[in-house]
Parts: C-alpha cells; sequence; structure tokens
C-alpha cells in the first residue's frame, strides 16, 4: 500500500482566502472534479515508483483546530453544499460514498458523493499504513466529522480536508447510518464468505483489507467457539501490521480454556512484547510454556523476555555489542529500559522532573531508556516530519501509547482541550494532530546513529535522527547539569557527570549551551517558556548589565579577530600561527578574562574563554610549546569549572592515591562536563609527556577516558577523538 510521493511539510500558515467563512457559489462542476481528477491519477502512475516513502503533512498550526471528540451518531448530517470555506463545522458531519480511486500525495485525495448528489474533493492526511483509509477504496462509505473545508489554491477549486486521522471512520455496509441513497447492502452475505475474503486478502498481504474481512466475519458470527480460529487469524494479522493493542486483545479473546490456548498466550505475549511490556509479555509466555513446553518459538520468545526483563531490573548491558550491532537498516535495539534509579516528582519550581531514586556517583549510569517512538531517518530535512507521522500513526494504531505520549502535551493549543484525545470514539482513537505536533516540537532529541562514532572527527554530525524519550522528556534543563545523554541507535544512555544525592533533582541539558547569558537565556525562552536560574545562570545575572555589555563586546571582538585572521599551514597539514597573532589573542583573551569578576566566577565556569583558550592551545601546540599547551589546558579546564586537575605546580597531589573521579567529584556543583573536556585532558596529557612527567600524563589519560565513558555512554576508546 505505500507509495512514493514528495514531501510536503506545510510550515507556515497560508493566506486568508476571501471567501472565509462563506458557501462558495462557483464551484467545479462533477465533470470538471472528476477529469483533473484523472488527470492527477495518470500522472502519479506515470512517474511515482512503487513502495516509495509515504508523503507526509504536517499539521499548519495557524489553522489549528480540535479533533471531533463526538460520535457521528450525535452530528446533525449535512450536504457537501452547505460547507463554509475555511470553517471548522462544529456539530455537523457528513456520510459520503468514495467515488472514485484516491490521488496519493501528501494525503489520498478522492472524489466523494452524498446522499443528494453533490459531489467533492475529500483529502484524508495522517493515516498509518495500516489503516485500510490510508488507500481509500473506491466504493467504500466514509464518515466525516465536525470537516474542516479549504480553498486549495485554485479558483472555484475546494476541498475537504481531514488533518486528524480520528474525523474520518470507514463504515460497515451495513451499519444503519448510512442513508438509504447511498447504500449498497452486504457485498458479501455470509461470515463464512468474510473469512475467505480475509484469507484471500492476507495472502495478497493486503493486510488492513484482512483486518477489515475478518472483523466483519466476527460481527457475524455469534458461537464463541467458531469465532476462536477467527480472533488468532485477525490477532496474527494485528501483529503483522504493528497493531499491538488490538493484536493482544485478539490473541486473549481467541483462547478458550483448551491446551491449543498456547498459541493464545504466545501471541499475546508477542503482542506485549512489541509494546515494551516486557513483564506483562514474560508472564503470556509463562502460560504459554505451561501449556507446551516444546514448541521451540516460545521458548525462544521467553528467553528473549526474559533478557529484557533482567536489563529493566539490573541496567546491565552489553553496550559494545550493541554499538557494534548498528547499521543503517538496524538502529532500533532490541533492549529494555532501566529506570529503577530514578523516580518522577514535582520540583515544585519547573513542573514535573526527575529524581535520583538512589546515591548515584560520578559516572553511574542514570537510566537507559529504548525510544518510545524514533523513526530511522538522519536526513535532517526529514527528521521533524518522519517523527511526526510516526506518533501520529503510532497513536492511531497503538491507542495504549496515549497514556505515555499525551502526559507530555506542554499545554499550548489555540482552542480547548477536550481531555478525550487518547479515548476510542466510534471505535477509533482520537488523535489530535495539532496536540502531538506540540508534544514533539518540546520534547523531541536530536540523536545521531552513535555519540560515540559522533566524537570522531570523521562523522557527519549533522546526521541527526529525532525521537522523543517520554522518561527523558520529564528531566529539566540546567545549563551546568548533573547528567549527560548519549546514544546508541534509539537507546539513550544517561549518565551522571558528578555525585548526585538520594532525592536530588537531575537535570540535562536540552541543546548544547550558548555561552552569554542573555543570548542561551533567549533560546530557552523561544523554544521552552522558561528563564534558566541554574548556578551558572543566576551567578552570571549577579555580573550586573554594565559588565555583561563589556563582556559581551569584548567575545564579539575576539571571535570576529580569530575569524579574520588566516591560518597559515606548514605544508604538512599543521597550522602555525604567527606569534604576532598569538600575543593579540593572548592579549583579548586576557582583557576577557579580567571582565569576569573574582567575586561571582570564583567557582563558576566561565564559558566566553572556552574558545579563545582551546585556540591557543592548538597554535602552541603546533609550536610545540609544551609549557603553553599546559598553561591554556588548564585554563580550558578550569573554564568549564574543573578545578581539581592533576597540576605539575602542585606536586604533593602526585604522592596520594589518585582516583579520576577526583576531577569530576570535586569540582563543586556547578562545572560543565563536554567532550571538550575530555578533548583537553588529552592535550594535558600529550604536554606532561612531552615535559617529561609521565604519572601526570597517566593521570590525565585515564581521567579523559572515565570523562569519555559519560560523554559516549560506554567508551574508553578516547583515541577515537583523533589527533
Ligand atoms: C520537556 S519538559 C520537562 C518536563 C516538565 N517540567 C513537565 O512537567 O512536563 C520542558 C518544560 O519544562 C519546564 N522547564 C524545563 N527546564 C526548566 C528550567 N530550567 N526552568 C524552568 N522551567 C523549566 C519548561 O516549562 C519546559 O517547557
Amino acid at each position: 500500500m505505500a507509495v512514493a510521493a514528495k514531501q510536503k511539510t506545510i510550515t507556515s500558515a497560508p493566506p486568508k482566502s476571501s471567501l472565509a467563512g462563506t458557501i462558495p457559489t462557483k464551484k467545479l462542476t462533477k465533470e470538471q472534479l472528476f477529469k483533473t481528477h484523472e488527470g492527477h491519477i495518470k500522472t502519479q502512475n506515470a512517474t511515482q515508483a512503487p513502495n516509495g516513502p509515504r508523503a507526509v503533512k504536517q499539521p499548519n498550526v495557524a489553522e489549528a483546530y480540535p479533533a471531533s471528540t463526538k460520535s457521528i451518531k450525535d452530528l446533525d448530517i449535512i450536504p457537501l453544499s452547505e460547507l463554509s470555506v475555511e470553517t471548522h463545522h462544529c456539530g455537523k458531519g457528513l456520510i459520503v460514498k468514495v467515488a472514485s480511486p484516491p490521488y496519493i500525495g501528501a494525503g489520498a485525495v478522492s472524489i466523494v458523493e452524498d446522499q443528494w448528489g453533490n459531489v467533492d474533493k475529500l483529502a484524508i492526511y495522517n493515516q498509518g499504513d495500516s489503516a485500510i483509509l490510508s488507500g481509500v477504496p473506491e466504493g467504500c462509505i466514509v464518515a466525516v466529522k465536525e470537516p474542516y473545508y479549504v480553498q486549495n489554491g485554485a479558483e472555484n477549486d475546494f476541498m475537504i480536508c481531514v488533518d486528524h486521522s480520528s474525523d474520518v471512520i470507514l463504515l460497515r455496509f451495513t451499519d444503519p447510518i448510512i442513508p438509504e441513497p447511498l447504500r449498497l447492502g452486504p457485498l458479501l452475505k455470509s461470515a463464512a464468505e468474510w473469512r475467505t475474503a480475509g484469507d484471500q486478502a492476507f495472502l495478497e498481504r493486503d493486510f488492513p483489507t484482512a483486518v477489515f474481512c475478518y472483523t466483519e466475519a466476527l460481527e457475524g458470527l455469534e458461537d464463541e467457539l467458531f469465532k476462536a480460529p477467527v480472533y488468532t487469524k485477525r490477532a496474527g494479522v494485528n501483529l503483522l501490521l504493528g497493531r499491538y493493542d488490538a493484536a493482544k486483545s485478539d490473541a486473549l479473546a481467541s483462547s478458550t480454556g483448551a491446551p491449543t490456548d498456547w498459541k493464545a498466550y504466545y501471541n499475546a505475549g508477542r503482542a506485549a512484547y512489541g509494546l515494551c511490556e516486557y513483564a506483562t509479555s514474560k508472564s503470556y509466555l509463562d502460560e504459554a510454556l505451561k501449556l507446551n513446553s516444546k514448541v521451540a518459538d516460545v521458548q525462544k520468545e521467553y528467553e528473549r523476555v526474559q533478557a529484557r526483563v533482567q536489563e529493566e531490573e539490573t541496567g546491565n548491558y552489553d553496550f559494545t555489542a550493541m554499538h557494534a550491532s548498528l547499521s543503517p537498516t538496524n538502529v532500533h535495539i532490541d533492549a529494555g529500559s532501566f529506570l529503577a534509579n530514578t523516580r518522577v516528582a514535582d520540583s515544585g519550581f519547573h513542573g514535573r522532573g526527575l529524581f535520583a531514586a538512589s546515591p548515584l556517583k560520578a559516572g553511574d549510569l542514570v537510566y537507559v531508556e529504548k525510544a518510545t517512538l524514533m523513526p530511522n531517518q538522519y536526513d535532517p530535512a526529514r527528521a521533524s516530519a518522519a517523527l511526526y507521522t510516526l506518533m501520529v500513526r503510532q497513536l492511531c494504531d497503538n491507542p495504549s501509547l496515549a497514556d505515555t505520549v499525551l502526559k507530555l502535551f506542554p499545554g499550548q493549543l489555540p482552542y480547548e482541550r477536550t481531555g478525550a484525545e487518547g479515548t476510542l470514539v466510534d471505535g477509533v482513537p482520537v488523535v489530535d494532530v495539532f496536540m502531538v505536533e506540540g508534544i514533539r516540537t518540546k520534547n523531541c532529541f536530536s540523536s545521531p546513529l552513535s555519540t560515540y562514532d559522533d566524537t570522531k572527527p570523521t562523522y557527519n554530525s549533522a546526521r541527526m535522527a529525532k525521537g522523543l524519550w517520554a522518561h527523558s522528556s520529564l528531566m529539566n534543563h540546567s545549563c551546568v547539569p548533573n547528567t549527560m545523554r548519549s546514544f546508541v541507535g534509539d537507546m539513550l544512555i544517561c549518565r551522571a557527570t558528578r555525585d548526585v544525592r538520594e532525592g536530588e533533582e537531575l537535570f540535562q541539558q536540552y541543546v548544547p549551551v550558548q555561552t552569554l547569558v542573555d543570548v542561551r537565556n533567549k533560546e530557552f525562552e523561544e523554544g521552552w517558556g522558561f528563564e534558566c536560574r541554574c548556578g551558572l545562570c543566576e551567578g552570571e545575572r549577579r555580573s550586573g548589565e554594565e559588565r555583561l555589555k563589556k563582556r559581551k563586546e569584548a567575545v564579539l571582538a575576539l571571535e570576529k579577530f580569530l575569524d579574520k585572521k588566516p591560518a597559515v599551514s606548514n605544508g604538512k597539514g599543521t597550522i602555525i600561527v604567527p606569534d604576532a597573532t598569538i600575543r593579540t589573542v593572548d592579549k583579548m583573551m586576557r582583557q576577557l578574562e579580567e571582565l569576569h569578576e573574582a567575586e561571582v566566577y570564583e567557582s563558576l565556569p566561565r564559558l566566553t574563554l572556552v574558545y579563545p583558550c582551546n585556540w591557543l592551545v592548538d597554535a602552541h601546540r603546533a609550536k610545540k610549546q609544551w609549557g603553553k599547551v599546559v598553561k591554556y589546558s588548564l585554563k580550558v579546564l578550569r573554564n568549564f569549572g574543573f578545578n581539581a586537575v592533576p597540576r605539575d605546580d602542585d606536586p604533593a597531589k602526585l604522592t596520594v592515591d589518585w582516583d579520576p573521579r577526583e576531577i569530576y567529584t570535586q569540582s563543586g556543583e556547578v562545572s560543565l562536563m563536554a567532550v571538550h573536556v575530555v578533548a583537553s585532558l588529552r592535550r594535558l596529557a600529550e604536554a606532561y609527556a612531552a615535559l617529561g612527567h609521565k604519572e601526570l600524563a597517566e593521570r590525565c589519560v585515564e581521567a579523559a577516558k572515565f570523562g569519555y565513558t559519560m560523554v559516549t555512554g560506554f567508551s574508553e576508546d578516547v583515541d577515537a577523538l583523533g589527533q
């Protein structure tokens, strides 16, 4: 059923039609409608490859209107001729026959006819591949609840636009709500015939139609014993379609109390596994094994689910093996989430938050979460639309997901929420696509295929997928957080960056933070609607406006100078910077340093100084001026807030037992862990080694390796960072 089409992503509101609110007096005639439609279909058949990616229409929030939460039975059925342009017809409904095959673009567009002989265009968006309406079969009867009508660009060209997937329902041919002129009578009469039609559709791999036919067969059967095999068949098809909620209830409905019920429990176990409900899955598979312990598939599935339950309980993972299993087609790791070290509670200030359920040490696993939803789409131009589509389709296919996803809604819709989103109305889960988009924008994370590979200089860092990790989404932001996240495929690994007390709130960085306090807070305000009150932001605000302004000017001047200065290559791949340039940068850096008053910055990171100090490290390193490399590397670390670094001016430190964790645990609560910290420790190690301080060099390498595990989630292989 997948049809190739262009990706269509609407990002800004189209201008309002001058006809808004009125019933158009001039529309395309029936003949014109069919003729242009046939033309579109011909072009589609000539130009689109089968099985290409499905198109996507992201909602246009400027036009937002709510999903209908009413039953079609409670709506006034109106003729197509009474539709007004750019109007949400609250309390009204349409019942129409599909009078053409669909043209598949960003949605499925068909010509429809009502009982009074009126015709119009119906565009259905956001249906999953598993839904029969993604293909809108010709001849079927559909109900459109509280329709939205739009002008379609060209003059006299209009259409009914169904954004919310639950606003359109496929009616059974025998549904008494269908008006007499549209009635065909049942196409197939007996349950046996529907069942055979279902089998046929299954053989043709038309799974949505198979589900439809089995459903009709079940409606026609009265004896539970006859129903059981049809439930088994429908459970199997629903498993194939990824409709795990339906598969689970079908599987359980297929049990009859006979020993053959092992199959019902086996299917229910597989369905629960698909929903990542591993403990439930294990209990069903337990039942299946009790009834028949000899089926190899059941045993295999049981072992698999046992491994997941163990991961959930212990947090033991083989991250290296997970990483090795990644490929462009395999990004979804078969693993469970380990969340036992955290709990959700009211933060009293930032809404809900995540808190440590037990004391954690720097470097410890805080939690590991499998993505709630993450499409395998790393093309940045398509990643957001792909996530939005997956969210909508999964909420349609597996309504139980609504509990997890809808609670993330940040609460900004231009209309009143009904609260019925996620519930079943007319047998279909209500999915409000504007709400879904609101959840996506505030809660999604960008993720590389793996953070470890992303730190390599050769990796294309622009290739990021977007995903939803519902547990991680509950963590609030701090610019100097006590955790760090990394990814291996769709697994999010969260590690502590310093020691955390039991009950302490856990924070993460939403985005890599900008160095200037006002600039980064503008980003938080625009993106998430908050002003950050972390130790760094509050501390920096104490500097006062005048000093903040001066600092900003100094930063801009320094960056401008560094951007303009041409680098000089020695012809062997190393950049050599003239001494005069180094002296100027050093002077400008010191001036900027002086603008960081001791009373504020005693123990705070000085982020604006990181870039120039790093620049000075590189410039001196190219000249093998190792003493200077030590000096500026220590400054980089200090500017990230790390003060407890192995130093050659403190020989006493060399004699005591030393633990690489120290630099992370003894630097206070307001340090900022980043991959640059690891890189600086390596530079420091290199310089110490060149100066003959072997032991100091080893300590720095150890500290770098320890830090790299926090950054990547699992790897100590700091050489991956390159030279
Ligand atoms: C992804 S949610 C985090 C969970 C959220 N606290 C909740 O209760 O659902 C992001 C929202 O949390 C709040 N938030 C996160 N970090 C914050 C911070 N540092 N200060 C104030 N509000 C914050 C903001 O309302 C933001 O839009």
